[in-house]
């Protein structure tokens, strides 16, 4: 079944959850070849066997049979938030048919050898980083957030929270951040105060999905409250009233009053896996673009001739710390990433093209062409 409804397609009823062209077109694609009548919906929340399903309204759905077999074999391919996904009637209840192609997804890299990769959250277009202005900032963890962002194939923006409580020492603070995070928009904003909320506001286009990163008590919650201007994510200090309690599944799809969506998901805030090697060296692009200029392709920047990278060291152009934090967290991408197939990660690759083509695609159209 196609959506043929008499609407234009600007009021589709999933415009606000997100729907867009892409995606309308994966599903109508499986809704043709199907011998049921399948609607679209959006993961809110998912736990083993169900979800609960944005449609616009809110139901839950129990996986159908052959979507359960196949996340028992790779749980990346189980349903999770922010999935567009297929859903049919059956008798009284919704089953899951198919989650359709993602085009972006945070992945938290199984670490053990024969462990599975997990899917946290899909379909996210920006990653809000962040880091709080009194605590540092503290830069590798911010390179590592922001390779994970890259990876996922999102783009990040970094906010600088609490940033009341740096004082005469922000603009410093967000010189030092802008520094390390090259390539990413970088914003000073206080929960408290107010300040840099109007700045950083309008990134939250309508119909954009976001995922926030950041250590425990950088602020996240309160940031998102801030810019709702109402309580959608609970702060830290209600969690430590909830704590013991039991919680159910809860909705992970929020809604800012401006009609950006923000994917709440525990699990992802705390991730400080860097990725895979491509979002290391987006994140580092300064440093891979030194490396270009070696003599040797193979260059292991260490003692060779001719090495650009250690030119740059000794003039003093490049940090020799932001040196071994790239080493170290291209090492451990690597390790990791060499567990995980090459499908995945050229997958991953043609993620950043695709959403660029997208983003590119979504700006004509908002220019009215
Ligand atoms: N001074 C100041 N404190 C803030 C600001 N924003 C948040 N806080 C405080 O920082 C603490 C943590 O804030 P949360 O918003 O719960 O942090 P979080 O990042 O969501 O934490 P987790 O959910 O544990 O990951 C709380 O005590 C907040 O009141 C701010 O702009 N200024
Ligand atoms: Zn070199």
């Amino acid at each position: 079944m196609s959506t043929s409804r008499t609407d234009t397609p600007t009021a589709h009823p999933l415009t606000g959850l997100g729907w867009n062209p892409r995606v309308e077109h994966a599903f109508d694609s499986l809704s043709h070849a199907s011998g049921h009548a399948l609607y679209p919906a959006r993961v809110s929340s998912s736990r083993r066997g169900g979800a609960l399903v944005r449609l616009p309204g809110e139901a839950h759905a129990d996986y159908a049979p052959a979507l359960t077999r196949a996340a028992r074999e790779d749980p990346s391919t189980a349903p999770c938030a922010g999935d567009w996904v297929a859903v049919r009637r059956s008798g009284d209840t919704w089953l899951v048919e198919a989650v359709l192609e993602r085009s972006t997804s945070l992945v938290r890299q199984g670490v053990a050898k024969d462990s599975h990769d997990q899917v946290l959250a899909a379909n996210v277009d920006a990653v809000l980083v962040c880091e709080a202005a009194d605590q540092g900032p503290n830069v590798g963890r911010l390179e590592r957030f922001l390779s994970l962002a890259w990876a996922c194939g999102a783009t990040p923006v970094v906010a600088v929270t609490k940033s009341e409580l740096a004082g005469d020492r922000l603009p410093e603070v967000l010189e030092l951040v802008r520094t390390v995070a090259a390539g990413a928009d970088v914003y000073g904003v206080s929960a408290h105060t107010g300040d840099g909320l109007a700045e950083l506001a309008p990134r939250f286009l309508p119909g954009t999905s976001w995922v926030l990163l950041g250590t425990s008590g950088a602020g996240k919650s309160s940031l998102v409250n801030s810019l709702a201007g109402q309580s959608l994510m609970d702060t830290g200090e209600i969690r430590q009233d909830k704590r013991g309690r039991h919680t159910t599944t809860h909705r992970q799809l929020l809604e800012l009053p401006g009609g950006a969506l923000v994917l709440d998901i525990p699990g992802v805030r705390r991730i400080d896996v860097p990725g895979d090697p491509e979002g290391v060296d987006r994140t580092f692009a300064d440093v891979g673009e030194l490396a270009g200029r070696c003599r040797f392709r193979d260059c292991s920047h260490g003692s060779e001739p001719g090495c650009a990278i250690t030119a740059a060291v000794d003039e003093g152009e490049l940090d020799s710390e932001r040196l071994a934090r790239w080493n170290r967290l291209r090492r451990e991408a690597e390790w990791n990433s060499a567990r995980g197939d090459q499908r995945v990660r050229a997958e991953r690759k043609q993620r950043w093209k695709a959403a660029e083509r997208e983003a590119r695609a979504n700006a004509r159209l908002k220019r009215g062409r």
